[in-house]
């Protein structure tokens, strides 16, 4: 039985005590199950506190001086809720006029109180009629929340002052001076506009700081974010200012981000300042690689003078990249398909690692992880087999190929050209393989498509000392040397550095993830723990991709 409760003096009410007995003495009668509930009830500590409490009232009751002043607390509690209940609380707005006059604008009148929270609405001056207005209402705000505030709504008073003639600022002064609660007398605008939430959710593709922006109309409405984050845009009324919410985030209030135009805008100032003040030429890495343009070598991003096994062809150099102006992408879930696995493709600096992690993604399991065949235009030769290190075919198919865009990346190496074709990659998928590539970064261009689905990972070097001592730890052959039979140069581990600032500063965004290839192990664990989410959760990808 469950542990008996005693009253507060350690015994029974006696009324109870009685029912307990009798309760006994009936247990040969009654239901054994209903007894033991009236059992569990009548020894409850629950009943036993409200028969005490009952014993006690009832005997205070009995004394002429208390009773009355007992009966008006309990009186006034029960008023204070009726008046809760009925909403008939202070401050009683104005009674409405008997006599309204029919032509005159409704007003409303809007009382809020004052709290730490801001107002969640911003006003303007009506360029036409010169009215201060309500601007816009915070999702989720104090105002909004309120339900009595609308954007579009002409503010005549605050706190009983006529703020015709008075610009923003006074108002807000006027606010801010004010205690307690705060009367808006309002005249509604005509059009309802709506409110809903939009479902949009866009993948930033900068920061955001809105305490250093001086055009934002409001710092403290303002949402932080840096490049990566996922926003849910819950209003673009506004062409110039949007309102969101960071994804995931428990905040309700929305907050004031730049709109795409805007941003759009900005950008484009920033580039022809920075070009006027020549610090940004085209064609030219000044402010971000410092290695300067010499023979072409695509395969680094400054086109620098190392040589290299495969030169991609970057006829399309970087300034391609510059053109795109990088604000926000539209995303929606993308959701894992059974048995249609998304391409892997691995991108970062020369040397960084790229073919060690795909190469040990592969053999940890060569069924299910594969990596496409290249094409040749060289002879085969001894001991090769066709279609196992590289698919042979002569340079005219292969130029034909390239020029109807058949190939992700290609390059001349030696008076042989290279490649790997878009339909190697799908023959892999198709078949129900996970394709991973390490491909030169700018294939991203023609690998990023809602055909591919590519699950983008930037693999980074760690800071300069730890580059060097991880690599000349492990022996690292340099990817520079035609060879293979040296390590690297300091010199190349600093360009390895810049190239990855660069490879950030133009692909970063379109990454879904990034690894820092330190201890290489590390890495390798991280890559198979990307690899997994990505065929076993729902991913944030282009919304294109996902209709
Ligand atoms: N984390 C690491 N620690 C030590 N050595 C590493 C690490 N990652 C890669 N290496 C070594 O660095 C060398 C270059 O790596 P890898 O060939 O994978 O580079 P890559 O990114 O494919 O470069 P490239 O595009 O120039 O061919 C190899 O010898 C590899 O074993």
């Amino acid at each position: 039985m469950a542990a008996v409760t005693m009253a507060s003096d350690g015994s029974y009410d006696p009324v109870i005590s009685k029912l307990i007995t009798s309760l006994k003495e009936a247990e040969s009668l009654t239901d054994e199950k209903d007894l033991g509930f009236l059992q569990n009830l009548l020894q409850s500590k629950e009943l036993n506190a409200l028969v005490n409490v009952h014993s006690k009232v009832a005997k205070i009751n009995k004394d002429d001086r208390i009773a009355p002043l007992l009966s008006a607390s309990v009186q006034s509690i029960l008023f204070a809720h009726d008046a809760i209940a009925q909403k008939d609380f202070y401050p009683h707005l104005p009674d409405i006029p008997v006599e309204v006059d029919e032509d005159e604008e409704t007003i409303k009148i809007v009382q809020l109180v004052k709290s730490n929270e801001p107002l969640g609405a911003t006003i303007k001056t009506d360029e036409e009629t010169g009215k201060i207005i309500i601007a816009r209402i915070m999702h989720g705000g104090a105002a909004d929340r309120s339900g009595l505030i609308h954007v579009g709504d002409e503010v005549i008073e605050v706190n009983n002052i006529n703020v015709e003639g008075k610009t923003p600022s006074d108002v807000l002064s006027i606010l801010q001076n004010s205690e307690g609660t705060i009367t808006f007398k309002l005249v509604p605008s005509d059009g309802k506009l709506d409110q809903r939430e939009s479902k949009v959710r866009v993948k930033a593709y900068f920061d955001y700081e809105p305490e250093n922006d001086p055009y934002i109309p409001c710092k403290e409405a303002g949402l932080g974010f840096q490049r990566g984050d996922i926003l849910h845009i819950v209003s673009q009324d506004d062409s110039y200012w949007w309102q969101a919410r960071k994804e995931g985030e428990k905040t309700t209030r929305a907050g004031l981000i730049p709109s795409r135009a805007l941003q759009e805008r900005r950008i484009l100032h920033e580039r022809t300042q920075k070009e006027t003040n020549g610090d940004a030429k085209k064609g030219s890495c000044a402010s971000i690689c410092s290695t300067p343009p010499g023979s072409p070598n695509p395969n680094h991003p400054c086109g620098g003078p190392k040589t290299k096994k495969i030169m991609y062809d970057t006829a399309e150099n970087d300034d391609f990249d510059r053109e795109m102006i990088a604000t926000y992408e539209e995303v929606a879930k993308l959701y894992p398909r059974p048995g249609m696995f998304r391409p892997i493709v691995l991108i970062g600096a020369p040397g960084v690692g790229r073919n060690e992690l795909k190469r040990r993604l592969v053999a940890r399991d060569p069924e299910k992880y594969k990596s496409p065949v290249p094409y040749t235009t060289r002879p085969m030769r001894p001991g090769e087999v066709a279609g196992r290190e590289y698919l042979f075919v002569t340079r005219e198919k292969m130029e034909a190929d390239i020029a109807a865009g058949k190939f992700i990346e290609h390059g001349e190496y030696k008076g042989h050209l290279y490649g790997t074709a878009a339909d190697s990659v799908k023959s892999i998928v198709n078949a129900g393989c996970v394709c991973v590539l390490g491909p030169h970064y700018q294939a991203l261009k023609s690998l990023r498509t809602a055909q591919l689905k590519p699950y983008i990972v930037h693999i980074r070097p760690p800071a300069y000392e730890e580059l060097k001592k991880s690599r000349t730890k492990a022996r690292a052959r340099s990817t520079f040397d035609e060879n293979n039979s040296r390590g690297f140069t300091d010199e190349e581990f600093a360009e390895m550095i810049k190239s990855d600032e660069r490879i950030n500063f133009l692909y970063g965004h379109f990454c879904d993830d990034e690894i820092v290839n330190d201890d290489l192990s590390e890495a390798f664990e991280k890559l198979v723990n990307f690899a997994n989410k990505c065929e076993s959760e729902p991913l944030w990808a282009p919304a294109s991709w996902v209709q």
